[in-house]
């Protein structure tokens, strides 16, 4: 099948002008941006051209199809296949000459990102983490490049970034917006953090025409989007008769809320049921709480339980009984007008699909860093209000639990696990690692310490 056909029989439509960069061409971004552009009244003016993170693959699967595929919307009983057509080009990640042409091309609106949380490369205080060594690498790769001498790409997904914009914003390229689709709580202050953080080390002057040249838009996302495996592509090939070799599953449920400007415009998301929002804050937490902390609940405790999916562990009662312990803590902390209530039932129903095998293990990784993000800042804010913080103290125990377990957990901060799990007192040394404030706690420690015992150590 081809973008051609498929456009003939009116399908998608054929390949509207590129005025979209995105990078980090993964699953996710196919099951929702891609989706709601395509889906958007104004979808003939709104053609994506999606970068990799990292590995070529995704690119020449995608680029071979002319950026078309399947997307699978899975029900507890049914399935439902469509074509999406808004991903116009896909381009390896290492094409920096490319990218930077993307982005600097004056038809070019909006630069959307999903390339992990780890990928921001942030340090505690939110900015550049200059400690990272390839963080460090890139920035000299960048004072080169910027001062005109020759200079190698950089690696790092923020370098890259920064030197794209820094490129169209010293041309006085019009300005644009930013949006960042990670699951980061005010993430596209952080990626403005970070991004101008590097341009000021650089040179005042770069900061100063990125901070002008750049609007960056916060956004909460909320689809769940496992990885799709070849079992979803033999699903496509029976039911369509197309061997997609880049389709997506994803469940019905879709969310997006924005906050920010658009300089240069942007496509109607709202016709496709995004919203726009002067108030981002209580619905990326509740969301970032409420749904991403207990699938890192789900992940540990029930890989620790020797479950597969998210499916399988909240069908496990003392997984779900930490989940709503969870819920109950971070719920105090959040307003009425979110409705928790009826979010915590939907997330349910939705953790239950069993036709969603979202695997655990994909969600585990990288957990130190989302840990930090979606539950330490809970409990934190629950014990200055006086609170136990239970709920939170159990899902930072299931992480300890798992690794104490010997449960191997890919994380962008192997190097300090590995260092945490060789001390006298391991368990201790990895509630330092995810806060030294809770560790210091002594009261929450031990609610910690007795809830890793809990959960079975072996
Ligand atoms: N999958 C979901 O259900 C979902 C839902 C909401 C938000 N998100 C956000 O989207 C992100 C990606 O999810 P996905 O399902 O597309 O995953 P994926 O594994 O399919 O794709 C991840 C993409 O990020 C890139 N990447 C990974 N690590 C990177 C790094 N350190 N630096 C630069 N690029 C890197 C990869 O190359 C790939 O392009 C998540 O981490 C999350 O922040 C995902
Ligand atoms: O994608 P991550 O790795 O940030 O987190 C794993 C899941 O919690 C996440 O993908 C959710 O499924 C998603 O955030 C739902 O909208």
């Amino acid at each position: 099948m081809t973008r051609e056909g498929l456009a003939a029989a009116g399908e998608v439509l054929p390949a509207p002008p590129e005025r979209i960069v995105h990078l980090g061409l993964g699953a996710f971004h196919r099951a929702h941006q891609a989706w709601y552009t395509a889906r958007a009244d104004d979808a003939a003016e709104w053609g994506i051209v999606g970068f990799t993170g990292r590995s070529p693959a995704m690119a020449d699967l995608l680029g071979a199809q002319g950026g078309v595929y399947t997307l699978v919307e899975r029900r507890t009983d049914s399935d439902r296949f469509s074509h999406v057509g808004s991903v116009v080009a896909a381009v390896p990640g290492d094409r920096l000459d490319r990218f930077v042409a993307a982005v600097s091309a004056p038809t070019t609106s909006v630069v959307t990102l999903t390339i992990t949380e780890a990928g921001y490369r942030l340090a505690p205080d939110d900015g550049p983490d200059l400690t990272d060594p390839e963080v460090a690498a890139d920035l000299e790769l960048l004072e080169d490049a910027f001062a005109g001498r020759t200079a190698a790409p950089p690696r790092t997904v923020p370098a890259r970034l920064l030197l794209a914009l820094g490129r169209r914003a010293l041309l006085h390229g019009p300005p644009i917006a930013v949006v960042s689709c990670d699951n980061l709580p005010s993430n596209g202050r952080r990626l403005a953090s970070v991004l101008l953080g590097l341009a000021e080390a650089v040179s005042p002057g770069l900061e100063r025409a990125v901070a002008d040249g750049v609007s960056f838009v916060s956004t909460s996302v909320d689809r769940i989007t496992p990885r799709p495996d070849q079992e979803l592509a033999t699903a496509v090939r029976a039911a369509t008769g197309w061997d997609d070799a880049a389709p997506v599953v994803t469940e019905p449920f879709s969310d997006w809320v924005l906050e920010g400007e658009f300089p240069a415009g942007r496509p109607a998301w709202e016709t496709a049921g995004a919203r726009f929002v002067a108030d981002l804050e209580p619905y990326e937490l509740r969301k970032l709480w409420l749904l991403n902390g207990a699938h890192l609940v789900l992940a540990f405790g029930g890989l620790s339980r020797g479950y597969a999916t998210v499916a399988a562990a909240v069908a496990d009662d003392d997984c779900r009984a930490a989940v709503e312990r969870l819920w109950d803590d971070a719920e105090q902390l959040l307003p009425r007008h979110v409705d928790v209530p009826g979010y915590r039932a939907s997330l349910l129903g939705r953790f239950g699909n069993p036709r969603i095998e979202h695997r655990l293990s994909q969600i585990a990784e990288d957990g130190l860093t989302k840990l930090r993000i979606r539950i330490v800042p809970v409990a934190l804010q629950e014990r200055r209000a006086g609170r136990p913080a239970r709920g939170c103290a159990q899902g930072i125990a299931s992480w300890i639990a798992a690794l104490l377990r010997g449960i191997d957990l890919p994380d962008a901060g192997r190097a300090d696990v590995r260092r945490a799990l060789g001390e006298p007192e391991p368990g201790t040394a990895l509630l330092s690692l995810a806060s030294e404030p809770l560790a210091a706690d002594q009261a929450f420690a031990a609610t910690v310490s007795a809830a890793v015992r809990q959960w079975g150590t072996p």
